[in-house]
């Protein structure tokens, strides 16, 4: 089967509503490893919107407007078909399983036999330079080493499109530039394109990309 075109993720004038109130109202395309900053006041909607293109928003939401990923329009789907990856500030990791057990139910069910999936959550750690994590317990991680799993645990599910939702902000400021390369330099050169919601212009700046500010 041919690959699908790279068009980016397009927001078709998308509207949403709560309560009869417009919360937010975007119109835009994001083109594949462009990055798009999403700003505004707390309640604006910026996460309410995040869910709406990942297909959680609960149903008290009234929402138009089409979201379109690579030619494919979204609405309606399951959130489990729509190929988008999300990034929370608090992702958790499963504490009962090793860092390799949290990766591996990521990878996706294509990938046959326990070596081939094995060596993709192998491939994974090494990119985030975590070789020879796969045992360790979560519990021993540090904050940077966790994000960075957190972070692969999205990326090994193969998505089209990656949402970032406040993801830096539990992090020092040191360790939150040093991560916050990680995830871009990953958006760029897996091509995805990716849209961030977050409080911190300097996540906007070094994103690099457009910054669009929702009013409150
Ligand atoms: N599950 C829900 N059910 C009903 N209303 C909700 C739900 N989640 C959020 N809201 C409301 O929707 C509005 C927008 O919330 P949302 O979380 O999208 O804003 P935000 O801009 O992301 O805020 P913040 O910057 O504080 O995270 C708020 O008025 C909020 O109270």
């Amino acid at each position: 089967m041919p690959e699908a075109a790279k068009n980016g993720l397009e927001l078709h004038d998308v509207r949403v509503r709560l309560d009869g109130r417009e919360l937010v109202a975007v119109d835009l395309t994001i083109a594949p490893g462009e990055i798009v900053t999403l700003m505004g006041p707390s309640g604006s909607g910026k996460s309410s919107l995040l869910g709406h293109i990942c297909g959680t928003l609960p149903d008290a939401f009234e929402v138009t407007g089409q979201v379109v990923l690579d030619g494919r329009v979204l609405d309606g789907l399951a959130p489990q078909d729509r190929h988008v990856g999300i990034l929370f500030q608090d992702d958790l990791l499963f504490p009962h399983l090793s860092v390799g057990g949290n990766l591996a139910f990521a990878v996706p069910a294509h990938i046959k036999g326990r070596a081939a999936r094995r060596a993709r959550v192998e491939a994974a750690l090494g990119s985030a330079e975590m070789d020879g994590f796969y045992d360790r317990d979560p519990a021993t991680l540090s904050g940077g080493q966790r994000a960075r799993v957190a972070l692969m645990r999205v990326l090994l599910s193969e998505p089209c499109a990656l949402l970032l939702d406040e993801p830096f902000s539990k992090l020092d400021s040191g360790l939150r530039s040093q991560i916050r390369s990680v995830v871009f330099d990953l958006c760029r050169k897996n091509s995805l394109p990716t849209l961030m919601v977050t409080h911190d212009p300097e996540d906007g700046a070094a994103a690099g990309g457009r910054v669009i500010e929702l009013r409150g």
